[in-house]
């Protein structure tokens, strides 16, 4: 197959055949990612012993890095290195922050008296920050450039295997996330440690460096079947110029003797490229629409870490398994996995059959009301944890009050968190006398054993050793989750995969990774409000803080519906065409008051932003 840049790849039933590296290399990325995501806030709060609100600040701060960093890596990307360089060497600072985040999460290193407990956590907490700084720049960096990479492996006559791999893109980021947050979740659940047992959040971090690692040797490996586009120079950088100019331009002529301008970019005409600052229009329409959507990902993020610390105060027990707070996270993708067919091939098409015009905006607006009725169903949920408990904790704490006048060493059984052992044993060891005694245990709850001073050789534990429950079982079942994911999961179908496909269809063909990296951006941002409302707010009880947040999604969607109402759609492929048949029409020295009539025609065609493009007709919002 020749691609449009005359570039011959291997093809296999009609997909260049560099493309599957490409796809299990995003697998594989998405759950490393992923999977060190699902553990983090726990890491922070039982190894790191942050208090929640601590927690949820550096994690989101985390993500809120992760999406900042696109905009660097879709610089270096266009400007310097190109994608494939930018990819493997960002893939390579990736790593090395997976590998710390693994190191920092071993309690023996700084381990000295041997209790269980890190010595030196500052040691702890400067290497897991420099990994997780290190983690963002690489994840943030390659992400505008891996899907675009393996966009330009197709050929134009490959319209339609591109949207299919677009697709299967989706579906391979979130069938790599699903893997990972159902299994690190086990590991972190496991002990482990060389001189005393610990959760096992090292191994947790691990797995996902191993697979930052296969991710990396999947797509070298590929290196030969590649089309590598060179780098196009520092688009961004002329972008900014050229606006730059426009508004300098603009001032100096602000004196009412020069004529106003149609619109205020046309000051740039003096030095750019017109079909530049029409591509620029087009942008800035995108971007200006991008203004409420921060508030989306706000709600949408906290999936990984209220939500988490919400799931670690109910009670998992699903009968046959046993369910971890942070594996609570697998509903995201398994219901992605799901509603993103039944979407395409059932909804949306029933609706176009009702006769209702489902634009992209309208989908996004509807999935922004979805985020804020999950968030309601959460504060519902906790209401009902805080009627039905004041204070616990998903971790069974147990004590033991020692009535013996020497030391006893207490050790228990393995719980392996899959499957219901509620039922726990515990191994006495004291001089000649060792013994063992089971108790039952509900999810969440505290006890104190008391070893009576009487115990000697021969006696029977079971039978001796009372208990007192401190802290009583979790009773609100996880369970209750299911309905806050499933709306804010269909809000992610309608919002961000529309929105997606939104951003790239209406980006001039140039700017495609300008959009895809100023959409992340809004990524960043909603995290970001998640610190600043958490910090201003400071409201006591956690029910409130959630409706606090869907009611201000809910102003934000009114104010994003009158935005898109006013939006209209366009077709860049068209516009710019137009634009470079003047171009041709110039080297045929067209007279001047033709080619000023037709300027003015297209700069008409692109305000009034005719969408023959969508639907075939001109469609509002
Ligand atoms: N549904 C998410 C994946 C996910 C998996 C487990 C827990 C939470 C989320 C997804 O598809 N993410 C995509 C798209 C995206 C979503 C939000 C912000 C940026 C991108 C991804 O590329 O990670």
């Amino acid at each position: 197959m020749v691609n449009k840049s005359g570039f011959n790849s291997k093809e296999v039933c009609g997909y260049p055949l560099s493309i599957f590296f490409i796809v299990v290399n995003e697998f594989c990325e998405r759950f490393s990612y992923y999977g060190m995501r699902a553990v983090l806030v726990l890491y922070f709060k039982y190894f790191l012993r942050w208090d929640d609100d601590l927690a949820t600040s550096i994690y989101h701060t985390f993500v809120a890095l992760c999406y900042l960093t696109p905009i660097l890596g879709a610089i270096v990307a266009d400007s310097w290195l190109g994608k494939f360089k930018t990819i493997i060497y960002l893939s390579i600072v990736y790593a090395i922050g997976q590998v710390a985040m693994a190191v920092s999460a071993i309690h023996d290193i700084t381990d000295t008296d041997r209790d269980g407990t890190p010595n030196n956590m500052t040691f702890h907490v400067v290497l897991s920050m420099v990994g997780l700084f290190l983690i963002a720049l690489g994840t943030g960096g390659i992400k505008p450039c891996v899907a675009a990479f393996g966009g330009d492996q197709f050929g134009d006559h490959q319209e339609r295997q591109r949207r299919t791999f677009f697709s299967v893109f989706y579906l391979c980021i979130n069938g790599g996330s699903l893997l990972s947050t159902i299994i690190t979740p086990i590991l972190r659940a496991q002990n482990c440690g060389i001189y005393s047992k610990q959760k096992c959040y090292s191994l947790a971090f691990g797995v996902p460096a191993a697979l930052m690692v296969v991710a990396l040797v999947v797509f070298i490996v590929g290196s030969g079947m590649y089309y590598k586009a060179k780098p196009e120079g520092n688009i961004m950088g002329d972008v900014c110029k050229c606006i730059g100019f426009a508004i300098s331009n603009r001032y100096k002529h602000r004196s009412k003797q020069y004529p106003s301008r149609e619109h205020w970019m046309d000051w740039a005409e003096d030095k750019y490229d017109k079909l530049l600052i029409a591509q620029i229009k087009m942008v800035l329409k995108v971007l200006f629409l991008y203004i409420p959507l921060p508030m989306f990902w706000t709600l949408f993020d906290q999936k990984g870490s209220r939500w988490t610390l919400q799931a670690t105060t109910m009670d998992g027990n699903f009968g046959a398994i046993v369910i971890q707070p942070d594996q609570m996270q697998t509903v995201n993708p398994i219901l992605i996995l799901t509603l993103v067919p039944i979407m395409d091939s059932v909804i949306y098409p029933l609706i176009k059959k009702c006769g209702l015009n489902f634009t992209p905006l309208k989908r996004m607006t509807v999935g922004m009301f979805l985020a804020a009725l999950a968030f309601v169903c959460a504060a519902v949920v906790q209401i009902e944890i805080d009627v039905s408990r004041k204070h616990l904790t998903y971790f069974n704490l147990t004590q033991f009050v020692n009535g013996m006048n020497k030391p006893v060493n207490v050790s228990t059984s393995e719980i392996f968190p899959f499957l219901i052992i509620i039922r726990a044993t515990f191994f006495l060891q004291s001089g000649q006398l060792s013994c063992a005694f089971s108790r039952d245990f509900g999810f969440g709850s505290s006890y104190t054993f008391f070893i009576p001073s009487t115990l000697s050789l021969g006696s029977n534990c079971q039978e001796s050793i009372t208990g007192a429950e401190d802290i009583k079982p979790n009773s609100v079942h996880m369970a209750l989750q299911v309905p806050q994911y499933f709306f804010i999961t269909a809000g992610e179908v309608m919002f961000s995969v529309t929105g997606l496909e939104f951003s790239y269809s209406q980006a001039p063909s140039n700017m495609k990774a300008v959009l895809q990296a100023g959409w992340l951006l809004t990524v960043a941002i909603g995290n970001f409000i998640v610190l600043i409302v958490a910090e201003v707010a400071k409201l006591p009880k956690q029910w409130t803080e959630y409706v606090l947040f869907a009611s201000l999604l809910l102003c934000v969607c009114i104010i994003f519906s009158i935005m898109a109402y006013f939006y209209t759609y366009i077709d860049p492929t068209e516009i710019e065409a137009k634009f470079r048949r003047n171009v041709g029409d110039d080297d045929d020295d067209k007279n001047d008051k033709q080619r000023k009539l037709e300027m003015e025609m297209m700069k008409r065609d692109l305000d009034r932003s005719d969408d023959e493009h969508y639907k075939g007709k001109q469609t509002k919002m």
